[in-house]
């Protein structure tokens, strides 16, 4: 069935609405970062750039690395944008745009994201890298969604009894990483762990700077949270809807953090820019060796 202008959305020049991407301009390994700059801090290991695209907070770059063809784009703050940028990823490779139809053959995406986060557990050094195993997402985004039988409603149960959680905030939606692509990052040089995904930096991260919270105990409930034997380890703002769009739209998808606070301790990172370097540095080694 033909998908109708006001879906589809492409740009005179037919490149999809709010990446400005052409479809031969995408790789089939993504990574994804919050910061545009860190587009280029990426993209600078490259052998070769194909393309730079960049309209709004949304920048890419596709080159290649020792053969391996990648994008790196950059997807701003938040799981809002997280929809925008999967969903125009997906119909990148998947919807032909010349008929505005889905393709009989899907591309399974490899999707990356090299971000930043704040640990919950005081024992998680400021610098340290994390894989995310699981995400918990308290962004609402995957519930707009059906086919989410994958959710792990166990442990989203637990979250809620165990912390009280009120019934005005939405319920928090559990989602686990791909599991070919956590085990790629099994080493010493990551710690994994379980990473809650919030719908802001301040507030819905337990920040107080004037205003009071609605919950002032629950960063410490979080951080007592315990789901058979399993903690929640680290605050960030997009895993949960990554891991669930990916799983939605069949792709596979991990999430690393360069962990640069530790909100237990009231700690941050010396030198955020050299974690982050270094976590761009052993990400690539890894998948593109
Ligand atoms: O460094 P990035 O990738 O943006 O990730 C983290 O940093 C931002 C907040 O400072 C949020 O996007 C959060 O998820
Ligand atoms: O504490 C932090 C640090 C980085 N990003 C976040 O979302 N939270």
């Amino acid at each position: 069935m033909e998908i109708k202008d006001s879906e589809l959305i492409l740009n005179p020049d037919g490149s999809i609405y709010h990446l400005n991407l052409l479809p031969h301009q995408l790789a089939d390994t993504i990574i994804t970062v919050g910061d545009p700059d860190r587009v280029d801090a990426v993209s600078k290991y490259f052998d070769e750039i194909e393309f730079k695209v960049h309209k709004r907070e949304f920048k890419t770059h596709t080159g290649s690395l020792n053969g391996k063809r990648i994008s790196v784009i950059s997807t701003g703050i938040g799981t809002d944008n997280i929809d925008i940028v999967f969903n125009e990823l997906d119909a990148l490779k998947n919807i032909d745009f010349e008929t505005r139809t889905v393709k009989k053959e899907l591309t399974s995406l490899e999707i990356i994201r090299i971000g930043t986060s704040g640990a919950i557990q005081p024992e998680i050094e400021i610098d340290s890298f994390l894989v995310s195993e699981k995400a918990i997402g308290f962004d609402n985004l995957l519930h707009f969604y059906g086919d989410t039988s994958f959710l792990e409603e166990d442990f989203s149960e637990a979250f809620v009894s165990q912390t009280n959680l009120n019934s005005k905030k939405s319920k928090p939606y559990v989602v686990s990483a791909d599991e070919k692509l956590l085990k790629k990052f099994f080493s010493e040089k990551f710690r994994q762990g379980i990473t809650a995904t919030n719908v802001g930096f301040y507030g819905p991260q337990g920040r107080v700077l004037r205003l009071k919270l609605e919950d002032g105990k629950m960063n410490n409930k979080i951080q007592n949270f315990n789901f058979k034997g399993k903690k929640i380890t680290n605050l960030e703002m997009e895993t949960s809807g990554i891991y669930g769009m990916a799983r939605l739209l069949g792709h596979r998808a991990i999430s690393l953090n360069a962990i640069l606070a530790n909100r237990a301790n009231g700690t941050f990172s010396k030198n955020p820019e050299k974690t982050i370097e270094s976590l761009i540095k052993s990400t690539l080694e890894i998948i593109a060796k």
